[in-house]
């Protein structure tokens, strides 16, 4: 569905785009490549999973906003760009022609910027279709001129190589020591915050609230993002691995997240809803680790009640634009290499809207954020507190990041698992927990540390940051006992 339009003045032009996207095939590679091997070189947005996904060099267009209108200020561009654009797609699915990365902010107030930014280059890969996409400015009613050729000589251009043949490996991510310290709160201040959260929840005056901090990261040598998301991607190949950077000098959000907030492919809409979890380092000596998952996550009230509330916003507000909503009878245990998940996947048939189109991916992650996952219940309510206990702007972090088409299509995860890059020493990682009633302030800390290990392996701190790797050279924040 288009976007409604403020008056026209608001409206910034847009660049007329030319696109070329080439089955890889064309370009003498016969077979779908694994993506995660062309996580290298400089300007990269990545959104893989397992192998699959996305990946762009390059910037063609791009476009940032804010404020409470965000999310609608960016569909007029994207439908101006996409009416703009001349597009020749000789592959035809999601993914594939005009595409364009995404990050939004959490909050409407938040100070950080968020937008959409077009590759010059995208390297594609749906199951066995893999595509290559140039897109480059031209003058308006320029001839259509692209070739093959232009679409190899970007990728020799990005890569360093030709298609088909092995893009080198980046070294370590962080060179040197990394110095951890506490970002807008230390460990007791947020685990008092946390205290608040659960007395306010007793008082009657919500039931669920999600409650984050920070950590900020700095390292000695300069900071490689490229190996970050390559880690990343190679290590948690169940989660979607995200980098992208706005071009505003507002940083480089990247991470590796479990949780899909709205995917939508050819009118159906998909989510991932995960709420409850458990440290895998947590398990007993002597018990066996999946009987300890299933009994703690799986038959535990408090974290089926948790879970409950993180279903019912995101099917509250899919409702009005579906058919018919359906989700896994029972959550299931969602493995991943640092945490067990209470998860849920839910599906909907879209409904046309009164254009006859479906509601676009971004259309519809602007309907579901933020959800009791990442938020609470009831959301406004959630919402206020948040700021005020967390004392920090959350900026990217648990907004929503992904990709979409001109098509509608798009994958929206929420950004969790993962980090800014601030600049090339600082990187300023966030964690968050679920909050009821019955939820222990020291036990929703130590799950922060859970949540924030990708992160840090990835920077070479292993598992636990406060014994850290000696190599590594960790000063950490004091981690709680468990
Ligand atoms: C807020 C985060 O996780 C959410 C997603 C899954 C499970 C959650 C939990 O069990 O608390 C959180 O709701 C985070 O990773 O920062």
């Amino acid at each position: 569905m288009p976007a409604p339009r403020p008056n026209d003045d608001a409206v910034p032009p847009v660049p007329v785009l030319h696109v070329l996207t080439v089955p890889l095939a064309e370009l003498g590679v016969p077979t779908a490549p694994d993506l995660r091997e062309l996580l290298a070189g400089s300007g990269l947005l990545a959104w893989t999973v397992d192998g699959q996904g996305l990946v762009g060099h390059g910037r063609a267009a791009g476009h940032t906003v804010r404020g409470p209108d965000r999310f609608t200020a960016a569909r007029v561009w994207w439908d101006d760009l996409a009416a703009a654009a001349v597009v020749e797609d000789r592959v035809g699915v999601p993914g594939s022609g005009l595409a364009a990365f995404g990050a939004f902010s959490f909050a409407a107030e938040s100070g950080a910027d968020s937008g959409l930014v077009v590759p010059e280059l995208v390297v594609g890969r749906r199951d066995d279709d893999a595509w290559a996409s140039l897109a480059v400015a031209a003058a308006p009613g320029a001839p259509f001129t692209l070739s093959a050729e232009d679409v190899v000589a970007a990728w020799v251009h990005h890569h360093g190589a030709a298609p088909g043949a092995a893009v080198a490996a980046a070294p370590a991510a962080a060179p040197g020591p990394v110095h951890l310290s506490p970002g807008a709160l230390d460990e007791a201040a947020w685990t008092q915050a946390v205290r608040e959260g659960v007395e306010l929840i007793r008082a009657g005056g919500l039931e669920k609230l999600v409650l984050a901090r920070d950590v900020l990261a700095r390292t000695a040598g300069p900071l490689d993002p490229v190996a970050v998301v390559r880690d990343l991607a190679h290590r948690y190949e169940r989660c979607w691995t995200y980098c992208v950077d706005l071009g505003s000098g507002a940083g480089r959000l990247l991470g590796a997240t479990p949780e899909m907030l709205v995917r939508v492919l050819d009118g159906t809409a998909r989510a991932r809803v995960l709420a409850g979890t458990l440290d895998r380092d947590a398990v007993p000596a002597g018990e066996d680790p999946q009987r300890f998952a299933a009994r703690v996550l799986g038959e535990s009230e408090k974290q089926q009640h948790e879970h409950g509330f993180a279903i019912d916003s995101l099917t509250a507000s899919l409702a009005p634009y579906t058919e018919v909503v359906t989700s896994s009878p029972e959550p299931f245990i969602l493995e991943l290499p640092n945490v067990w998940h209470l998860a849920s996947d839910v599906t909907a048939v879209l409904r046309p809207g009164p254009a006859g189109d479906p509601p676009s991916s971004l259309e519809l992650a602007e309907a579901v954020h933020p959800t009791a996952a990442v938020c609470g219940t009831p959301t406004a309510a959630a919402a206020a507190l948040i700021p005020e206990l967390e004392r920090m702007d959350r900026g990217l972090y648990a907004g929503p990041v992904g990709w979409l088409d001109a098509a509608g299509n798009g994958d929206w995860g929420i950004a969790l698992r993962g980090a800014v890059q601030q600049d090339e020493h600082t990187v300023r990682l966030f964690a968050g927990c679920g909050i009821v009633g019955a939820s222990d302030p020291e036990a929703e800390l130590a799950e922060t540390w859970a949540k924030l290990r990708p992160m840090l392996q990835a920077l070479g701190l292993g598992a636990d940051p406060a014994g850290a790797a000696p190599g590594a050279g960790a000063a950490a924040p004091r981690r709680p006992g468990r």
